[in-house]
């Protein structure tokens, strides 16, 4: 089966924030993603949930375009950003430069400026990678990420080695450029209080495909704590083979 990675600009009309449909990925004899669909609205903040190793960083370098399906159709913006767990910054390079980099024209360091004060980071730009804390780093790559006003932000577990008061805090900092930025985003994490607290939508992946898909219709008071709130927890445990779990 062939398969097309095509993106929206070429498109007269966008769609939606991200489209893939029935998607495969091969690596060897080992089906990875198995005629996989799932559409993400523009500004939709998925959050992909799964067992370790059952593709969800395949399908992400796949919208990412990193990587190509062996089968089915990818459908991006042209403009997409991805964060890493790790922050990946140039050690070599001081704060700003790293936020600036790829970026042309003349207005880079002030757009570079703003987006790191928008992160917390008014005053840092000097700063060399190896100055900052695991938390500052992983601000500096969601500027990075952000500067160049991408319409999809793909981010592959990117607090999963902060500790848990700097990770409530990126939580925060993300609802908050979320407001800014009108990007749509997809958010794999291992966590499922993570993805209530930050998701518009919560899909689970297994055997190569989006098993469930659950609407998070929550207030932010609620996703902290409600009936609501714990009655999808247990679903999203149920799905994920985690049902005894607390
Ligand atoms: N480049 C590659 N070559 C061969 N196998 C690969 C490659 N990339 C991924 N895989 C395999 O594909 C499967 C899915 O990997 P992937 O990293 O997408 O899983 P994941 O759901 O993100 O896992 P985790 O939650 O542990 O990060 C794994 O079995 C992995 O070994």
């Amino acid at each position: 089966m062939s398969a097309t990675v095509a993106p929206h600009s070429t498109r007269p009309r966008r769609q939606a924030g991200a489209v893939a449909e029935k998607v495969i990925r091969r690596f060897g004899d080992r089906v990875v993603l198995d005629h996989l669909d799932l559409t993400i609205a523009d500004e939709e903040l998925v959050v992909l949930l799964g067992p370790s190793g059952c593709g969800k960083s395949t399908l992400l370098r796949l919208l990412a375009g990193l990587d190509r399906p062996d089968g089915g159709r990818v459908e991006v913006p042209a403009k997409r950003a991805i964060v890493f767990q790790a922050d990946r910054l140039l050690p070599w390079q001081r704060v700003l430069r790293n936020v600036t980099l790829g970026l042309h024209g003349p207005d880079a360091d002030r757009r570079a400026r703003d987006v790191l004060a928008e992160v917390g980071l008014a005053g840092r730009e000097k700063a060399w990678p190896k100055e900052l804390s695991g938390g500052e780093a992983q601000r500096v790559s969601l500027a990075r990420a952000l500067v160049s006003e991408p319409e999809l932000v793909l981010l592959d577990e990117p607090f999963a080695a902060l500790d848990a008061i700097t990770r409530l805090r990126m939580h925060d900092l993300v609802r908050a450029l979320r407001s800014k930025h009108h990007a749509a985003m997809l958010l794999v994490t291992h966590d499922v209080d993570e993805a209530i607290a930050l998701a518009d939508r919560v899909v689970v992946m297994s055997n190569g495909r989006i098993s469930t898909s659950h609407l998070v219709e929550l207030s932010a008071a609620d996703r902290e704590a409600s009936i609501a709130r714990e009655e999808l927890r247990s679903a999203l445990l149920e799905d994920l083979g985690l049902a005894n779990q607390h």
